[in-house]
């Protein structure tokens, strides 16, 4: 199988063989291309010869045309995933409609109907949701730190700071200290305040940038990698043969 994940920033994708090993993956940024990106691909696909093509997508609509008319080429049936609020294994109170379907891919992933979960995504944004026992409660969204970082860039005169580390969120001394820690901070407090709200939920991270933000979590957090992938195999997998569950 051929999994397709069409993020803001990157393009991934990961082949699994027959048992779901991961035997090819790799992470392209599409740099508002993604169609282009994907025709000089289908060589590689071509060869790998998957027998199905499941897609994330949170690009919209007209990208994700362009996508389909360049998967068509490969004449190997394909599907993009859509958020399902009342699917079995994962019931969400979130409008279906504005959900990013990377966000339900991730929790889909990740669910465990015995636990109370705090699912963490770190990429191009941040998002906290809270599953009580398989029921999506809802979530929140963040600018990254890098995003964060560009946005004080752009909009003081006196910061004109755009590298530097994200190491700590003790207080800074510099104006560059100040900005990395302060980012870092909003992030790192915005999670350990979600875990004093809801102390019994698992922490759960996934993403780039989860072991940057998870190292300063006063909590246990799981990285998971690849929880998207997991959903995205969770989705097809459930709907080939539906268990009752
Ligand atoms: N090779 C890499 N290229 C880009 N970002 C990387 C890489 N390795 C780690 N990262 C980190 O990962 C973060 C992005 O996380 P992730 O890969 O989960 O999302 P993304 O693919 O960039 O975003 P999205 O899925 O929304 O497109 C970046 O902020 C960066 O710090
Ligand atoms: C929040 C992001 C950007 C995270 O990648 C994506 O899931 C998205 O574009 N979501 C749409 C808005 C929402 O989830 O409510
Ligand atoms: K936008």
């Amino acid at each position: 199988m051929l999994w397709l994940d069409l993020g803001n920033t990157r393009l991934k994708y990961w082949l699994t063989d027959d048992i779901g090993q991961i035997v090819a993956h790799d992470a392209k940024q599409h740099l508002q291309s993604p169609a282009e990106l994907l025709m000089g691909l289908t060589d590689r696909f071509e060869r790998y010869a998957p027998d199905f093509i499941g897609i994330s997508s949170v690009l919209g609509a007209a990208i994700n045309t362009r996508v389909a008319e360049t998967l068509s080429r490969l004449d190997i049936p394909f599907e993009f995933v859509h958020v399902d609020a009342n699917h079995a294994l994962l019931s969400s109170r979130y409008d279906a409609n504005q959900l990013g379907v990377d966000r339900w891919l991730q929790m889909l992933g990740a669910v465990d109907k015995k636990k109370r979960q705090c699912v963490i995504g770190c990429g191009t944004a941040v998002t906290i949701d809270l599953i009580d026992h398989a029921e999506h409660l809802g979530g929140y969204i963040f600018p990254n730190i890098y995003l964060q970082r560009e946005a004080l860039f752009s909009g003081t005169k006196q910061i004109s700071i755009s590298n530097g580390t994200f190491d700590s969120i003790d207080q800074g001394i510099h104006t560059q200290d100040a900005v990395h820690r302060g980012i870092l901070l909003s992030i790192v407090g915005a999670v350990n305040e979600i875990h004093r709200r809801h102390p019994n939920f698992e922490l759960i991270m996934t993403g780039g940038d989860a072991s940057i933000i998870a190292q300063h979590i006063s909590r246990p957090v799981h990285l998971r990698d690849n929880l998207l992938l997991g959903g995205l195999a969770r989705y097809f997998e459930h709907r080939r043969q539906p268990v009752d569950e």
